[in-house]
């Protein structure tokens, strides 16, 4: 496996515990994995997983779950993926921090997240983490909808009234993120619309150019 040669590694910091004592601390990486809903965000994650080691962590898997494990802020989530709005930094946050933390690795896909300003300012002012790089999938809308709509996973937010509304939510708050990230040189951008295999190949240039054979 290779080891990221051109980044500085950045530390995770938790918060203090109820009795005070000292946050552990452990030095990862991070790649953002952006694009709008239906662009293959999930899809090419699982592909970089098995080529790359990373581990893969969705905002949007990591709150369905706590959907379902019947947390306290189990229905506003629930409200916010329906209406396709995003959940507020800080749940989302803490869910992420978790995931990090209780992992063994320490290179991470991020996919999902940030979505707007909120969330890459707090995240950034939380945990201190520089992503390496934003791999950013252009998808057009058209595609990106048939995709939704052909999904499958009983999803709420897969309905056309839905899918409308995220992708309203892409143009006007994720994208500015992307173009944040874009004007400081950190973004990789790939043409999405293509086969998945097509869309892969043009995702190993990026992460072999960051990696070397140990
Ligand atoms: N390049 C592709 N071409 C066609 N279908 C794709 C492609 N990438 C993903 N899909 C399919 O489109 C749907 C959305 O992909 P997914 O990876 O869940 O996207 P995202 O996480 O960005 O919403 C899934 O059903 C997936 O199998
Ligand atoms: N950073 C995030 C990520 C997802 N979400 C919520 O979760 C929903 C689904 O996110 P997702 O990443 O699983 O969706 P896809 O882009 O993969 O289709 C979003 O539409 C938001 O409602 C959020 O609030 N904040
Ligand atoms: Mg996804």
């Amino acid at each position: 496996m290779g080891t990221v040669v051109d980044a500085a590694s950045f530390e995770l910091a938790s918060g203090n515990d109820a009795n005070g004592s000292l946050p552990t601390e452990k030095k990862v990486k991070v790649v953002f994995v952006l694009g709008g809903p239906g662009s293959g965000k999930g899809t090419q994650c699982a592909n970089i997983v098995e080529h790359f080691g990373y581990t893969h962590l969705s905002a949007g898997d990591l709150l369905r779950a706590e959907i379902k494990s019947g947390s306290e802020n189990g229905t506003m989530i629930q409200n916010m993926i329906t209406e396709g709005k995003i959940v507020p930094s800080e749940v989302t946050i803490k869910l992420l921090q978790r995931a990090m933390q209780e992992s063994e690795n320490d290179k991470f896909l991020i996919d999902g997240f940030p979505r707007n300003e909120e969330n890459r300012a707090a995240f950034e002012r939380v945990t201190k983490i520089v992503p390496e790089f934003v791999l950013f999938f252009d998808c057009a809308d058209e595609e990106m909808e048939r995709r939704l709509l052909n999904r499958n996973q009983g999803r709420v937010d897969d309905n056309i009234e839905t899918i409308r509304k995220r992708f309203k939510v892409f143009v006007e708050s994720s994208l500015p993120v992307i173009e944040y990230y874009g004007s400081h040189g950190k973004v990789r951008k790939i043409d999405a619309g293509r086969s998945v295999e097509e869309v892969f190949e043009a995702v190993k240039i990026i992460f072999s150019s960051v990696t070397v054979v140990a």
